[in-house]
Parts: C-alpha cells; sequence; structure tokens
C-alpha cells in the first residue's frame, strides 16, 4: 500500500467536518499509486479521495488543484477538489494567474500539502479493447479543448529539462547498452525540441500522466463507458501531441513486447481527431513524441527503481519495460505514420 504518511482518523475527521463534508465514517489506506499518499474517505455527504502529498509543494499544486475545478467545471469527468471556505479564491484576472498563487483546494494533513477530491465510480481497465481505447481517446480530445482557457501556467515539471538533469543521475546504474541508448535518445530529443516544427506544435494544460490505470470505466454497462479520469499531479503545459503520445504508449502497446498494437492506436487517435483533427506538424512529430514519451517514463522508472523512497509497501514499476517501448518506437521499421488514420482521418486544422 502506498501510504508513506499515516493520518489519524480524529486529524482527517477534523478537516472534513472544518470544510462541511460531514462527519468521516471511514478512512481507509489505498493500495497502488508510488508517488504519494492516498485514502479513501467517507463522511456522511459522499465518497472522497484524500491524498497527501509526498514530493509536490505548494509552488506546484494550486495548479494541478485548480486545473481539476477547471475541468470538473466544463463537464469533464475529473474529481472535484473540495475547497477550503476560510481561503479565498484569487481574485479574478482570467488572463494570468501565477502558479503558485493561494488555492483553496490545498489543505494541510499530518504535515504534509493535501486535498481531498470526489471519488470516481468504476473501475480502471488494465487490458483495453479498442473500444475502451476510443473512449479514451475522445476524452483526451475534448479535455485539451477545454483547458485552453485555463489561466495558469505552469511547465510539465518531468519535460525535457528534467530529463537532461535526471538522465546523469540513473547513468551509473546502466549498462553499456543502456546508456548509449539513453544518451542518443536525449541527444535526439534535446535536437528536435529545438526545431521549428516542434515550437509549431499547439500546446496547452496537459495530464501528461493518462495510463490506463488513471482512468476509470462503469462497471454496469456492456459497453464501455468512461467515468473518470484522475491524479493530475504530473500535469503541466505542454505539447497535446506528447499527451496524446503518453496516451498511445500505455493504451495501446502489446505489454510482453513493448510493440505498438494498431488496432487499439488507430481506436484511440480516430477518436481523437474525430473532436480535434491534428495539423501538420503534429502529423509530422508523432514518431519523435511517442519516442518522447516513452523516454519520459523509462527515465522516470528508473529513478524510482534505483533511488528509492520509503513506504510502508511498495512496488517500483519496471524500467525495462520502457526501454523496450522506447527500442520498439526509434527502431527504423518503426513507422506510426502508416497507421490509416495518420494519413487519412487526420486532416490539419
Ligand atoms: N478520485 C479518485 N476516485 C477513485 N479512486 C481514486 C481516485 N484517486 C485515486 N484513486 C485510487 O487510488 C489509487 C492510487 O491513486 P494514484 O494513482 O493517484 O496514486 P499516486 O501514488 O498519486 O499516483 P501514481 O499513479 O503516479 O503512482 C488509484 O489506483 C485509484 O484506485
Ligand atoms: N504512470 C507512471 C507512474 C506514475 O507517474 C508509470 O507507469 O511509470
Amino acid at each position: 500500500m502506498a501510504v508513506f504518511t499515516e493520518v489519524g482518523f480524529d486529524e482527517a475527521d477534523a478537516l472534513v467536518q472544518r470544510i462541511g463534508l460531514g462527519p468521516l465514517t471511514e478512512l481507509r489506506g489505498i493500495e497502488g499509486g508510488i508517488e504519494n499518499t492516498n485514502y479513501f474517505a467517507t463522511t456522511a455527504s459522499g465518497h472522497y479521495v484524500l491524498t497527501l502529498f509526498e514530493r509536490l509543494g505548494p509552488q506546484q499544486l494550486p495548479y494541478y488543484l485548480c486545473l481539476m475545478k477547471h475541468l470538473a467545471a466544463r463537464g469533464m469527468p475529473v474529481p472535484e477538489p473540495v475547497a477550503d471556505p476560510d481561503i479565498a479564491p484569487p481574485a479574478d484576472h482570467p488572463l494570468s494567474i501565477p502558479a503558485d498563487a493561494p488555492c483553496e483546494f490545498l489543505h494541510r494533513v499530518a504535515g504534509k500539502p493535501a486535498a481531498i477530491v470526489q471519488r470516481l465510480e468504476g473501475k480502471s481497465v488494465l487490458a483495453p479493447t479498442a473500444a475502451h481505447c476510443a473512449e479514451l481517446g475522445r476524452l483526451l480530445a475534448h479535455m485539451h479543448q477545454a483547458a485552453r482557457d485555463f489561466p495558469r501556467l505552469q511547465p510539465n515539471l518531468r519535460g525535457l529539462a528534467w530529463w537532461n538533469d535526471t538522465a546523469p543521475v540513473v547513468l551509473p546504474y546502466l549498462d553499456a547498452p543502456q546508456a548509449a541508448l539513453l544518451r542518443s535518445e536525449l541527444a535526439y530529443q534535446n535536437h528536435v525540441a529545438a526545431s521549428s516544427a516542434y515550437a509549431a506544435l499547439p500546446r496547452g494544460p496537459v495530464h501528461a500522466d493518462l495510463f490506463r490505470d488513471n482512468a476509470m470505466f462503469a462497471t454496469d454497462s456492456d459497453e464501455p463507458r468512461l467515468t473518470g479520469v484522475f491524479d493530475f499531479y504530473f500535469a503541466g503545459t505542454d505539447t497535446w501531441l506528447f499527451d496524446l503520445a503518453v496516451c498511445l504508449n500505455d493504451w495501446a502497446i502489446d505489454l510482453p513486447t513493448g510493440r505498438h498494437d494498431a488496432l487499439r492506436a488507430d481506436a484511440l487517435l480516430a477518436a481523437y481527431v474525430t473532436v480535434r483533427p491534428l495539423t501538420g506538424a503534429e502529423r509530422a512529430l508523432l514518431p519523435a513524441m511517442l519516442r518522447a514519451a516513452a523516454l519520459r517514463f523509462w527515465i522516470s522508472r528508473l529513478w524510482d527503481f534505483h533511488l528509492p523512497r520509503e513506504a510502508s509497501m511498495l512496488k517500483a514499476h519496471d524500467p525495462t519495460h520502457f526501454e523496450r517501448v522506447l527500442r520498439e518506437r526509434s527502431h527504423p521499421s518503426a513507422a506510426p505514420l502508416s497507421w490509416p488514420v495518420a494519413s487519412g482521418l487526420a486532416q490539419a486544422a
């Protein structure tokens, strides 16, 4: 169970009562997750998730929590955070609010910054079909559009700068072929990021970690129905294409080999472009962003695996999975632009 910090019942009860959710009836640590401490909290008024942030602080958290509120207010199925009635929201200034401006959704529990958000119904589907991928693709495009007018700015904190800083930290743990792959891919991604095609990519607030285990589907329906997506704590302002690539690399991959699954990838992409067609620059850079997304999670998994933190019980994700995905994506025969959807349905916007 990823409970890094124990929370007493009385302390959680005091918080939920103070913010108007009524008395706490149940508090249960959640298994799974490797970043934060999570508890299911049930009160007289409903079901919630209490998250204590282990690495993030008041400089970064307002962006994530306010983004969730912004998306929920626009009808997106994301957990709505609950505000502290004693903290005034920042004065309305729609064009730009500093990322670290005070935030009414940020609480303090057991000495840690904390949030309490609505609990989503449903279950994650870890072996998605093309129909699940289509649901996800559609929602992703709608979220990109709904976040367009989000007024806070914060870069993706697990973006290129973090890869450049973290690669030297993990390199000593790699064998020679792995080290060569990491170095060459990083050089390639720095080159791509400096290009005019990359500068032309549309961008905005993105989830940046929308894996299968961060989405829920209804359990009472024969047809796949997405009930929501959560865990926005790696969100940031980045290219929409990178967000799409993160999803393709997790939802549309053959897990044992790391190979791309054309049926699921086409379904995800086709549903996405039905809502928001890709631009020419996006179609051209999709292969590069699939590599970037694989590199991002290879590096973070290497970092978590070789430099772990303490937890009550914690299972680090396997870094070699994303090494395989990256090798597949950077292999000369990898040609995602031959996907029918990439050459057919996706017209320049
Ligand atoms: N809003 C929510 N509604 C329902 N369940 C949730 C919600 N938030 C978290 N959970 C449950 O808690 C588990 C752990 O949450 P999460 O994935 O956010 O952990 P984490 O440690 O913050 O993130 P990571 O996925 O980065 O390791 C999820 O798998 C899910 O079962
Ligand atoms: N989704 C990430 C973990 C949390 O960021 C991974 O699978 O490596």
